[in-house]
């Protein structure tokens, strides 16, 4: 039997790797003229800035080799991107594409004295207004909503155990897990400690925050005989949506805002005077902490407040360290990321709130920190695994008084929300963007990289970033990669620059737009850079689709109404926002379709983003596409987001989570992947489990005809030479086991042997999965900071084996089938056109007809229709989503798609190995040295 299945293995192997060696050839011969020149160009300015690099900011590769990213500041930002180098983009001057947004009127908060009173005035009108029974109401409050309900006294309070009484008319709109987090804000303050408000995004976190602090400030009690004066940093797009919810929800209150855009007039000094007299809540920008620090510390605060608190899991920031210089114990941080990269972050947010409980810096890196990252990769020893799993659990206690999070899931039952459904499509690259990534990759940049040459002294990790930044440039459209190569001279055709046929993903995108618009849906379009969103914006503008644009040049004042302009106004199809700026916490529930253009490095980035929608307000069911180019770079980083995601989910809901991804290297992330013998992509061979398959069985069996590019006698050829193979193996295996040798080692060398089978004189040596020779191991040149996860070479072989023992019975199947499958969802090289769909837009009566037709006819799609239908009979909820599919595989313009939730709950199907005494004592160290050290 085990004969049986290495010889599988063996031919899977040996096949792949001879694909592999074919499209090797064939690339370096196929690589353009035009291809070429740009990677030169492209490669001598990189040269240049990492020159720079070195002479001009000494600081950089300091920077860059730290652990975790940096946060520092600038103005209007808050904060730079995590890897200065990744954002080059910013440095491109896009054409300018942006039009004049018309918005709804801004929001004024009450740093101006007067205007304060005239709202307190209006507020006070309306609610008697309300109360005497007029509905000619202009102030919208929680309150007036109230009386407007039926209920009458607005002053009545609810008194919680120990005293806190909440006003009754906030106390009675909150859920019941709102109401629980309220009372564990009040437990918090008792014993003077701070806290972590983590529920998932879309919760309630504000309101919750909101109603605690009005129960004080209706609360006579403690020094400051209810609620003191307040900070709330919050990241500066959300900052006017405090405003509006302290309007809302506790109208009395005073809220300003300190920050250019605010309405105070006089100095800051003057603002925080008056504030601070006054006990009111200042709001203050990340970027205006470190402006105005002087001051604030010269006052005494009762409550310091972070919302999106995660900003300070870097502990070296300049921001991290000044908020922890405010004296009060009540300190609240609320994120709906706790843990987004590495557990130094945890330990930088309780730092701030719980000073002293997880010990010094050094000290829970040594003893948590690292065994836990340890234990968790899939090559640890069961050791490192079960120590690791103590430690989580032990840490995991440790936090657990001081941190309150809930996910959607468990409060569905309160809250109701309509299904979301997500996933990651895995788009083809263009012809062209194939050529200038084979381009690119054999530029000289890239031979330096791997060759692990350091010219001119600069330094190696900038370069890899640059690297890596120009191949994500090519896979969002291959004209921000050509503009930045042919940016001073005139090759560039403005007419047909940011063309949607010459982008995989943004071929996608327009299909998708075409059809979300005939079927009603709205949606959210995220990228990383500017440079894409300037060619995308270009694009909706062309195409007449209605959209309104938020990045970091949309001024802080305004911003809160643009999204309110968007929420409100249907006519808008689109909102298209930069990741960072408006994929944080903003309420975004006028749209039911989110499109996540790039991923970033940082998984929480992203899941922040796609969270805008799939919050309490939405009322349509939320699909959320993850778009990734198939086999480059963006699929290595999305590897890697799986594995931090197992990292935050062990320490902060299952410790027994296992991780399915390892180290990947260097050279791995400088390839261009085609799909393998299955017609899958690296991702989608691993999670094979999760994958959407619209087209039920079929699909995957015409998948391993069509992906399988050889004839019949080639892979009997192959099949023999893989005979040959298990022969010399069998032979080295009984001499192995006749020296009584440890089994693992045995089958190590076993398996070394296959891998590395003595060459012969026609066959060229090549070796896939041992890479010990070609890669330069890339955890020494980035660290942590970008281990690139893998699938382990054990979850590789077992996948390979157990489809190896399926193949041959497949294969014959498929050959049968082959001819009467024609049109399949999986297609190698389609043409650059190939997704484009019917270019005249449906007027307004027949969009009606076709949204309300629940089977629509769709061109070229006979093999996905029956599929359709099944399905639609199954699930008419997610009618839609098949609808879109099918028609996004038929034209070939997507590869595979996953469901991202299997993905990231692969690890909690896994079962673990014990060594339990072991590691519980490893775990009782763990606690003493951290007691110890604080
Ligand atoms: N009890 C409630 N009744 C009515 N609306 C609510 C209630 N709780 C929350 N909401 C609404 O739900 C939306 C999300 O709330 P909020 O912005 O506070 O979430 P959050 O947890 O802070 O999200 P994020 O982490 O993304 O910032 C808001 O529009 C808010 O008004």
């Amino acid at each position: 039997m085990v004969d049986v299945m290495i010889n599988k293995y063996l031919e899977t192997q040996l096949a792949l790797a001879k694909q592999r060696q074919e499209i090797k050839n064939t690339n370096v011969d196929s690589v353009s003229e035009k291809s070429l020149k740009a990677a030169n160009k492209i490669a001598k300015k990189q040269e240049k800035i990492c020159k720079n690099l070195k002479e001009e900011d000494k600081t950089i590769d300091k920077v860059l080799t730290k652990q975790s990213c940096p946060s520092d500041l600038t103005d209007d930002e808050e904060y730079l991107p995590p890897c200065k180098v990744d954002e080059y983009d910013h440095i491109i001057e896009m054409p300018s594409t942006s039009q004049k947004q018309k918005i709804n009127n801004k929001i004024i908060d009450d740093g101006d004295k007067k205007s304060y009173n005239e709202r307190i005035e209006s507020w006070k009108n309306n609610l008697k207004a309300a109360k005497e029974g007029d509905y000619n109401i202009t102030y919208s409050s929680a309150d007036i909503q109230y009386v407007l309900d039926g209920s009458m006294d607005t002053e009545e309070n609810h008194q919680l155990q120990n005293g806190l009484c909440v006003p009754n008319y906030i106390w009675k709109q909150l859920y019941k897990y709102q109401r629980t987090g309220v009372k564990w804000l009040w437990e918090l303050h008792q014993v003077e400690s701070g806290g972590l408000l983590g529920d998932e995004m879309g919760l309630g976190k504000t309101v919750q925050v909101i109603a605690f602090l009005a129960g004080l400030s209706k609360t006579d009690s403690g020094s400051w005989g209810g609620l003191g004066p307040c900070i709330i940093l919050s990241p500066a797009t959300v900052i006017y949506q405090w405003v509006s919810h302290f309007h809302y929800w506790y109208p009395q209150i005073r809220v300003a805002v300190l920050h250019h855009s605010g309405s105070h007039a006089g100095s800051h000094h003057k603002l925080i005077r008056d504030m601070h007299s006054s006990h009111g809540i200042l709001l203050v920008t990340y970027a205006g902490i470190v402006k105005y620090i002087k001051d604030l510390l010269s006052r005494k605060w009762h409550y310091i407040i972070l919302d999106e608190g995660h900003k300070i899991r870097n502990p070296d920031t300049q921001v991290s360290k000044m908020v922890k210089r405010f004296e009060t114990p009540h300190k609240l941080l609320i994120t709906g990321s706790p843990m987004q990269n590495s557990l130094q972050e945890l330990w930088s947010l309780f730092d701030f709130m719980r000073p002293g409980l997880l010990g010094t810096h050094a000290a829970f890196m040594e003893h948590f920190a690292v065994p836990i990252t340890q234990g968790g990769y899939a090559n640890a020893s069961e050791f490192q695994e079960a120590t690791a799993l103590e430690i989580a659990k032990a840490l995991k206690n440790l936090i657990t008084p001081y941190m309150l999070r809930r996910t959607k899931t468990e409060v569905q039952d309160h809250i109701h929300l309509p299904e979301k459904n997500e996933q990651v499509l895995f788009c083809s690259l263009t012809q062209e963007q194939k050529d200038l990534y084979m381009g690119y990759l054999m530029s000289s940049t890239i031979r330096s990289i791997l060759d692990k040459e350091s010219k001119h002294g600069e330094p190696m990790r900038a370069r890899i970033l640059v690297a890596l930044s120009t191949l994500r440039k090519i896979c969002n459209h291959p004209d921000i990669y050509l503009y930045e190569a042919y940016e001073e001279t005139d090759d560039i055709n403005e007419k047909t620059f940011g063309n949607w046929k010459r982008s995989g993903k943004m071929s996608v995108v327009h299909s998708l737009l075409k059809i979300w618009l005939k079927q009603g849906h709205r949606a959210l379009i995220f990228t990383q850079s500017r440079a894409m969103l300037c060619i995308l914006e270009q694009h909706l503008q062309n195409h007449n689709f209605k959209y309104l644009r938020m990045d970091g040049s949309v001024n802080v004042g305004v911003r809160q109404n643009l999204i309110k302009t968007y929420n409100e106004n249907p006519e808008y199809l689109v909102f298209l926002a930069t990741t960072r700026v408006g994929g944080l916490g903003v309420n975004l529930t006028g749209a039911d379709r989110v499109i996540i253009y790039d991923p970033d490095w940082n998984p929480a980035t992203d899941n922040q983003a796609k969270e805008r929608a799939w919050r309490i307000g939405q009322e349509r069911n939320v699909t959320v596409y993850r778009l990734l180019s198939a086999g480059t770079i963006e699929e290595k980083i999305y590897q890697r987001q799986i594995f931090k995601n197992f990292l935050s989910n062990k320490i902060l809901i299952d410790p027994n989570q296992k991780n399915v991804l390892t180290t990947s290297n260097l050279q791995s992330l400088f390839t261009l992947e085609n799909l393998n013998c299955d017609g899958d992509t690296e991702t989608t061979a691993l999670f094979k489990h999760t994958k959407v398959n619209i087209n039920g069985n079929k699909k995957d069996k015409n998948d391993l005809s069509k992906g399988m590019s050889y004839s019949k006698k080639k892979i009997e050829a192959m099949k023999r030479r893989a005979r040959e193979i298990s022969k010399q193996i069998k032979k080295y295996a009984e001499v192995g086991s006749s020296t009584s040798k440890d089994p693992r080692q045995a089958y190590k060398e076993k398996r070394d042997l296959m891998l590395n089978p003595p060459p012969k004189e026609d066959e060229p040596e090549i070796n896939i999965v041992n890479n010990e020779i070609t890669n330069v191991p890339f955890e020494h040149a980035l660290s942590e900071l970008d281990i690139v996860y893998q699938h382990t070479k054990k979850d590789y072989e077992n996948n390979l084996i157990k489809e190896a023992l399926s193949s041959a019975t497949e294969i014959q199947e498929n050959s049968d089938e082959k001819e009467t499958v024609e049109q399949n969802v999986v297609a190698e090289n389609p043409p650059s056109d190939s997704v484009s769909i019917e270019n005249d837009l449906p007027t307004k009566k027949e969009r009606k007809k076709r949204h309300s037709s629940p089977d629509p006819k769709i061109d070229n799609l006979v093999a996905i229709k029956k599929a359709k239908i099944e399905k639609t009979k199954k699930d008419v909820k997610l009618g839609d989503d098949d609808y879109v599919l099918s028609k996004l595989f038929a034209k070939s313009a997507v590869k595979n798609a996953l469901h991202h939730d299997g993905v990231v709950g692969l690890a909690e199907k896994e079962k673990r190995h014990r060594i339990k005494e072991d590691a519980i004592k490893a775990a009782k160290k763990a606690i003493r040295a951290i007691k110890f050290s604080s």
